[in-house]
């Protein structure tokens, strides 16, 4: 096969893209870029050209209007330059390509706020959800279990058993919908992948701090129903290795962290499909 490329959006105020580019690579990308969404917009860098969108953490815009809602209404607008097409026409033939999309944290914010998670309305163009403010008010810097949710197919998560113990850090992290509807049709399809747990995986929780946000039916991560495009608040990019474990040199830890399962199960599936 050729070459399974990743690429990883920067600019505006992300954060964590080279984190994102390593975790790529150490889960088997050939080639991991990262590039400015200017370079995108200008036509110069074409999605086209990549197998992985990792759409990063970060304070786009400085999280005004919103955490991630002006890039999601640049993403969904702004016409490439030189080209008659608009961003979202390539995001669009990107994704109904069969290719993958991942956006953790600010990302997660944005694949929401352009309609694209969960996806449902209007051929995923219509916004049916939200990450809020924390129920705590403030910004929550922490690490979570979380409970896989096995009856998933999100090509993310795959073989995952029981759950993953990642850092999260946000002041915009409750998921809500717009109504019971939206949550039914998620909790059905099996697409709330990722929710707040106890240590032992066992039940997804609303209490805090194990559930840091509130989030509605303690979501911290959904995929699509093609289970090609996951988000999620907390950040794999951010434990790949034992020794970013808050614990490492007390634990007996695997080598890899929890969150490289993500970027290994996302270049295997590219391997195989492409
Ligand atoms: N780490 C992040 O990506 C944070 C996202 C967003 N700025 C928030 O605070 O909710």
């Amino acid at each position: 096969m050729a070459k399974a490329k990743a690429l990883i959006i920067t600019g505006n105020g992300t954060n964590c893209e080279m984190e994102a580019a390593h975790a790529c690579r150490l889960g088997g990308f050939d080639e991991a870029r990262i590039a400015h969404i200017s370079d995108l917009l200008s036509g110069e860098i074409r999605l086209d050209d990549f197998h992985f969108l990792n759409l990063t953490g970060g304070f786009l815009d400085g999280d005004d209007l919103g955490s991630a809602k002006a890039q999601a209404n640049r993403l969904r607008y702004a016409k490439t330059q030189g080209g008659n097409e608009h961003l979202f026409e390539q995001l669009q033939r990107f994704i109904d390509d069969g290719k993958l999309v991942l956006g953790v944290c600010n990302g997660f914010q944005l694949l929401v706020k352009m309609g694209l998670l969960p996806g449902f309305a209007n051929n995923g163009r219509q916004q049916v959800a939200t990450l809020t403010f924390n129920d705590s008010g403030r910004f929550q810097d922490r690490w979570v279990y979380l409970k896989n949710n096995t009856a998933s197919n999100c090509i993310f998560t795959r073989g995952v058993e029981k759950g993953l113990y990642l850092p999260i850090r946000h002041g915009e992290g409750k998921f809500v919908v717009d109504g019971t509807e939206t949550l039914e049709r998620i909790e059905k399809g099996n697409l709330a992948v990722l929710v707040y747990s106890d240590p032992a995986y066992t039940s997804a929780t609303m209490e805090f701090p194990l559930n840091p946000n509130g989030s509605v039916n303690a979501i911290a991560g959904i995929s699509s129903e093609s289970g090609r495009i996951m988000g999620l608040m907390p950040h794999p990019e951010a434990f790949v290795n034992r020794i970013q474990h808050p614990r490492w040199t007390r634990e007996n830890l695997p080598e890899d962290g929890d969150g490289l399962v993500l970027f290994r199960n996302a270049a295997d599936y590219v391997k195989n499909d492409f």
